[in-house]
């Protein structure tokens, strides 16, 4: 009989910690979930009196948060107690590529989760079951057990690796109904009867068939594969959204086409100017690191090609704007609508507006920014992060507006970089009448009209189709 849970414990309130434990406590009142963070600022905005300020927004949270939040979902900076009360403690740090020593630019950086396995190992004084929640390279479960299990103060640890499948923007129904729950775990009696404890949380909500089981290995190396199975259908699509351009192929008529075919399907054939978020290129690129560490080279060239692409696309879009404002760019204004990496996230962590913008600054351009959600101190926090320039710099070219036609106005051209549904609605005439002209705009999302706003004199350019003549 597995052993019934009712403490957990979450180290990390990022992305994934705050609305993953925020359902985990909607759905099971009976258990008691403590969040906990080194970071203040960020634990007080989850704590905010006022549910609409928590710091991450995700269509639907606050409500969830709202509802469980004082009743089994609590807070809190104190990473100790919260370890020392529960009996599954969920690690859900940040694992972030590795940019200093070795394996710079590809390894993934393991030192919070270290940091939180050497911490559970000074406090835990009662048996714990350890989750991995965070995305980990193959086999990262035996150095935490190392560490655990090496303390010597008589606690038993058992350890699981849960990854998360959630998608931004998506996250509570990604969470409410997820395709599946996968939990890897030791194959002695011990590790599968933690296994059934963490299946029997999962099970209150989530239908048994949907809750997969496999080893730890599996487990951990199903999360780099599924994140580079998605990513190389984007970058798949978007190497041939050149060759329509070249050829007169519409990029959206042969998705379609494709994706009707039941093996293939429809999903995830979106062209775009590249895709962005924290995980595709981090995941990716420790995939490839992992399969160079053993030797593996045709594996490693083989994954590596997908972000080879993705950065091509990147650069493209922004050349092709160079190249269409009859080749400078240098003191016209371009106006960039969204930010974020994708629609309905005010998170901007590897957004391709970032290296559009990027790019265009190298050719001095002035860039006007607007995004529903995302404040200008991000933009301007994302563009100092890249060390191209000093930040005086940044904001002596790059303005953030909280108006989207103040932004367009006088602009010479527009470069849709986020997919927001509002975009679709705006008063396309009053925007090209405020503009210089030719008036163009670069759909890097495939939103817009292209038809309407044609008729009214843009000429546009929708990344996939053939160019502007
Ligand atoms: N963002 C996503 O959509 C997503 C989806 C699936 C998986 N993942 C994976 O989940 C993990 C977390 O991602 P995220 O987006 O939530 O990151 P995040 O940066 O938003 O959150 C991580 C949090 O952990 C905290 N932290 C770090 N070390 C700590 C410590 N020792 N003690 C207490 N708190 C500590 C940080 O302060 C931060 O608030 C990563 O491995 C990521 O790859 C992310
Ligand atoms: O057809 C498509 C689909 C996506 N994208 C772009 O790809 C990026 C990633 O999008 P998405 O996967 O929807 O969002 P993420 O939140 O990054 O979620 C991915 O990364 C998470 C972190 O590991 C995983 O949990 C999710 O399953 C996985 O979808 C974004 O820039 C999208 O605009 C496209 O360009 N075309």
């Amino acid at each position: 009989m597995a052993k019934k849970i009712t403490k957990i414990c979450c180290i990390g309130a990022g992305y994934v910690g705050g609305p993953t434990m925020a359902v985990i406590a909607q759905k099971c009142p009976d258990i008691t979930v403590t969040v906990v963070d080194l970071n203040q600022a960020r634990i007080d905005a989850w704590n905010d009196p006022d549910v609409e300020n928590i710091p991450i927004y995700e269509p639907g949270l606050s409500d969830v948060v709202g509802e469980a939040r004082g009743r089994n979902l609590f807070f809190s900076t104190d990473v100790d107690k919260a370890i020392d009360e529960a009996e599954v403690i969920f690690i859900s740090v940040n694992t972030p590529t590795k940019t200093y020593g070795s394996g710079k630019g590809m390894a993934a950086d393991l030192k919070y989760i270290e940091l939180c396995a050497r911490q559970i190992a000074r406090v835990a004084k009662t048996d714990k079951i350890v989750v991995e929640k965070s995305t980990l390279p193959v086999r990262t479960a035996e150095a935490v057990k190392n560490i655990l299990q090496n303390t010597g103060n008589g606690v038993n640890y058992q350890i699981l690796s849960n990854p998360e499948f959630l998608a931004e923007g998506t996250a509570v129904e990604d969470l409410h109904a997820p395709d599946r729950v996968l939990i890897g775990g030791d194959t002695t009696p011990e590790g599968q009867e933690a296994l059934q404890s963490l299946v029997d949380v999962y099970a209150r909500w989530v239908p048994r068939e949907r809750i997969l089981t496999t080893n730890l290995w599996s487990s951990e190396l199903s999360k780099l594969t599924a994140n580079a199975f998605l990513a190389q259908r984007v970058s798949s699509i978007n190497a041939l959204s050149e060759l329509c351009e070249r050829t007169g192929a519409d990029v959206s008529e042969v998705a379609r086409s494709i994706g009707t075919d039941s093996r293939i399907g429809p999903k995830f054939l979106k062209s775009s100017v590249g895709f962005g978020g924290s995980c595709f290129q981090k995941d990716i690129l420790n995939l490839v690191y992992i399969a160079r560490s053993y030797g593996l080279k045709e594996v490693a060239d083989y994954w590596e090609q997908v972000i080879i692409m993705n950065d091509h696309q990147k650069r493209r879009f922004a050349n092709n704007i160079v190249k269409t404002l009859y080749n400078t760019v240098s003191g016209k204004k371009i106006a960039f609508l969204g930010w974020a990496f994708k629609k309905d996230t005010n998170d901007t962590r590897e957004s391709a507006a970032i290296y559009v913008a990027d790019d265009l600054l190298h050719e001095q351009a002035g860039i006007a920014v607007y995004d529903p959600k995302v404040p200008a101190e991000q933009v301007y926090s994302d563009l100092d992060y890249l060390e191209t320039r000093n930040s005086e710099k940044n904001k002596q070219y790059v303005t953030v507006f909280e108006d989207p036609y103040e932004a367009c106005k006088d602009a010479h051209a527009i470069a849709v970089l986020t997919e927001w549904d509002q975009f679709k609605d705006y008063d396309w005439k009053r925007i090209y009448d405020g503009m210089k002209k030719p008036a163009f705009i670069f759909d890097g999302r495939h939103l817009l009209n292209e038809a309407a706003l044609t008729e009214i004199g843009f000429k546009v350019y929708t990344i996939g189709k053939e160019a502007v003549k």
